[in-house]
């Protein structure tokens, strides 16, 4: 150790020794020990003087006694660190055979087996292949005779030849692209990581969502994009609910049937059906399908549970595909938001359909794919605002869209790539940049948005559709494919129950084979007359197939029934929108193309109507305006036009019966009146004449401090014009 010199008053050391700790500049620079490094190390090397006889004369620092009751320190010393359990390979033996002796001697018992290092006795490491003594465990009788209990592995064939043959198959069939265990050279080429947009709808926050309303359903809804069925089903959800949840009834709507041919939905009911019960439906406050058919399967889901309070009804499926616009058709009001954006629904909800069923509106989830990110985009998962190149994508709208209907949409001829036809649009549309450049982004956007809000006319073909044309021209579908699907399943389960079942999986069978039959009656009452379906846009002759469609509407419930009863709560005047428009759609089942054009050009002017009425009704329950009055004029135009169309299509349809003079009836604007009025047009024109006001006073209803009953509005001049906005 190095004795500090004594500098008279200081106890500073000025030396610049490296085992100093109070130098000051060392040669070390920067790099120098520290003040503590050179105290342990000095510590270290300090060394205890004894006399020649051997006693301590200069202790080691914190060797020195201290007196009973001080903290002691233990002397630091190398040797601490080393390994001071090791004990010799005899030592260990002796050890191990004694203890053996001691536990397997029953008069004898080992005490504190948790001090002891009782692992040295078990750590005898068995080689890979050694034999396994069953046998030592085991009696024979259990482990090979006649009433082995041991579990053998289950080996899928009996001979080592068919094994061999298997793995032939196997290797055959293996590909490299699909193994993703395979361990390959790192070439540096990496693909980019995905963008956290195309991940939408898979979060596991989403997938919590999901589960909690699959867990608390009693009926679950997958609710399908009628554009594209299979691109937004999801096998995995179908099987897990067939596995774990199999008491759980589960059927499919195809939504957005009204951007589709009506053979095209037809055809694909026809094809799900085969799995799951499907329904065609179009999701719309005021003109919307299949409305009747679910409400009335759902009371028919209530009954089947009638020993329950309420039945809860969970509405599943891909981003964008309308679940919550179903909810708010059946519901005839918006109680869940509803966008275009993917997204919208962001937490599970409740909806009370009736006193004994609820419904549950879940977010939008996206299954485990290999889809992909155009494929993503363009199934409507991705909004297309966060879209950070939205160019890349329109070469996927071109390849699937018909070149025929992009022309007709965007009135662009021709063009001879994605980025010519982008160019094109661009400068048609006015959206350029400075100097003149096309806004390539803008317009890429421009069309994405059109394709995912249906405005570009495109629908998957279903399976099969070139052939059987009998199949197409079928009137009324009435699931003959639950019937084959019911015999597959009992002639199933009559094979599995001569395999020998237990007797749980028998009732389990039972079960399961009951459950079908409900649902088999249930749905054989389900029929849907497609068409009345309002298909929007407008397909090519190639594209609309014509489909027979029957004349008369005779299922054991009707839908128009369904409707009316499900909409006494709305307003009077939605209640006559909604006969008008029952009855232009029963104008709309006759069977000529020539009049079906004129039906969907009536459609077309009804619906404004409808629209602009609905927008002053709207105005005036908001409040916004002290009062809102329907121009007479409007209000009287718009009535007399509807019983005169109601009448003309009652008019058409028995002229249609009669001769071949129905275009002529169509086109007649003004039939003569009718001379006796039956008992509901009479109620429709008393309605109409009492809606014609549809907005009261401001300072009539409320009490404000300068009312002036005898204050007349003047309906002309300012207010009467702010009125009328
Ligand atoms: N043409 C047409 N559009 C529909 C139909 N149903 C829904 N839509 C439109 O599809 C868009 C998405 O509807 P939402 O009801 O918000 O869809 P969602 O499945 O609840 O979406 P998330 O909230 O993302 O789960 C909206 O713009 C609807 O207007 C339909 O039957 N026909």
């Amino acid at each position: 150790m190095v004795k500090p010199k004594f500098k008279g008053k200081s106890s500073i050391n000025p030396s610049n020794s490296s085992s100093n700790p109070d130098r000051v500049n060392g040669a070390g620079g920067n790099n120098m020990r520290d003040r503590a490094t050179i105290k342990r190390l000095n510590m270290y090397r300090q060394k205890q003087r004894c006399n020649s006889r051997g006693k301590v004369i200069k202790p080691l620092q914190y060797q020195s006694t201290v007196a009973p009751g001080t903290v002691a320190r233990v002397e630091p010393n190398i040797k601490w660190f080393a390994n001071t359990r090791v004990i010799k390979q005899s030592s260990l033996q002796k050890f191990q055979e004694e203890m053996n002796a001691v536990k397997k001697d029953p008069y004898r018992v080992v005490m504190r087996q948790t001090k002891l290092p009782m692992s040295l006795l078990h750590d005898r490491i068995k080689a890979h292949n050694s034999k396994v003594h069953i046998l030592d465990t085991e009696t024979f009788e259990t482990t090979f005779g006649p009433k082995a209990q041991r579990k053998r592995p289950i080996l899928s064939v009996g001979e080592l030849k068919d094994f061999a043959e298997q793995a032939e198959v196997s290797a055959q069939s293996y590909s490299a692209d699909k193994d993703r265990d395979l361990v390959s050279e790192d070439s540096g080429v990496k693909e980019e990581a995905r963008e956290e947009i195309f991940k939408k709808g898979q979060s596991k926050r989403i997938w919590g969502e999901l589960y909690k309303v699959i867990d608390s359903s009693d009926v679950v809804i997958q609710v399908l994009d009628a554009r594209d069925p299979m691109g937004t089903r999801s096998q995995s959800i179908e099987s897990y609910l067939k596995k774990e949840k199999s008491w759980k009834h589960l059927i499919f709507v195809l939504n957005k049937c009204d951007l589709i041919p009506t053979w095209v939905t037809k055809r694909w009911v026809a094809v799900l059906s085969q799995e799951y019960p499907t329904l065609a439906f179009h999701a719309s406050l005021t003109n919307s399908f299949g409305k009747g058919s679910l409400i009335q399967l759902l009371r028919q889901f209530g009954k089947l549970h009638s020993d329950k309070k309420q039945i809860s009804v969970g509405f599943i499926g891909y981003p964008n595909v309308g679940k919550s616009s179903v909810i708010n058709t059946l519901r005839s009001k918006k109680v869940c938001n509803v966008a275009p954006l993917a997204g919208e629904t962001k937490v599970w909800q409740y909806i009370t359909l009736m006193r004994r069923i609820f419904l549950i509106d879940c977010p939008g989830v996206v299954y485990p794919s290999d889809d992909s990110e155009t494929d993503i985009v363009l199934k409507g998962v991705v909004q297309v605002e966060k879209i950070r190149n939205p160019e890349d994508h329109i070469g996927g709208v071109l390849e699937r869209a018909k070149a025929e209907y992009i022309q007709k949409t965007y009135r662009i001829p021709s063009w001879s790539s994605a980025e010519d036809f982008l160019e094109k649009l661009a400068f048609r549309t006015g959206k350029l940049l400075k100097g003149g450049e096309p806004d390539l982004s803008t317009v890429s956007k421009m069309v994405l948005n059109d394709w995912q809000r249906g405005r570009i006319p495109f629908f998957v073909k279903p399976p099969g559709c070139e052939m059987d044309e009998e199949n197409k021209a079928q009137p009324m579908l009435e699931m003959p494919e639950m019937e084959t699907k019911k015999e597959e399943l009992g002639n199933r389960l009559e094979a599995q129950d001569v395999e020998g079942a237990s007797s749980s999986q028998l009732e389990d069978q039972k079960l399961l084979r009951q459950k079908k039959e409900e649902m088999q009656n249930i749905f054989s009452n389900v029929k849907q007359n497609f068409g009345k379906i309002n298909v929007a846009p407008e397909f090519s002759e190639e594209d609309l197939v014509p489909v027979e469609i029957p004349d008369i509407l005779d299922p054991s419930w009707s839908e128009d029934e369904q409707d009316e009863e499900n909409e006494e709560d709305e307003e009077k005047v939605e209640e006559q929108i909604g006969e008008q428009q029952e009855e232009e759609t029963s104008v709309s089942s006759l069977p000529t193309k020539a009049e079906k054009r004129s039906t969907r050009e009536v459609n077309e002017d009804m619906d404004e109507k409808i629209a602009k009425l609905k927008h002053f009704l709207d105005r005036a329950k908001s409040k916004h305006f002290s009062a809102i009055r329907i121009p007479k004029g409007l209000s009287e135009k718009v009535f007399s036009e509807t019983i005169a169309k109601q009448n003309g299509a009652k008019n058409v349809q028995q002229k249609a019966v009669n001769a071949g003079k129905k275009r002529k009836a169509l086109e007649d604007e003004e039939p003569a009146p009718p001379t006796k009025l039956t008992s509901k047009e009479k109620r429709s024109l008393e309605r109409a004449q009492r809606v014609k006001k549809v907005g009261v006073r401001y300072y009539e209803t409320h009490n404000v401090k300068n009312k002036n009953k005898n204050r007349k509005m003047p309906l002309d001049g300012k207010k009467a014009k702010r009125a009328k906005r």
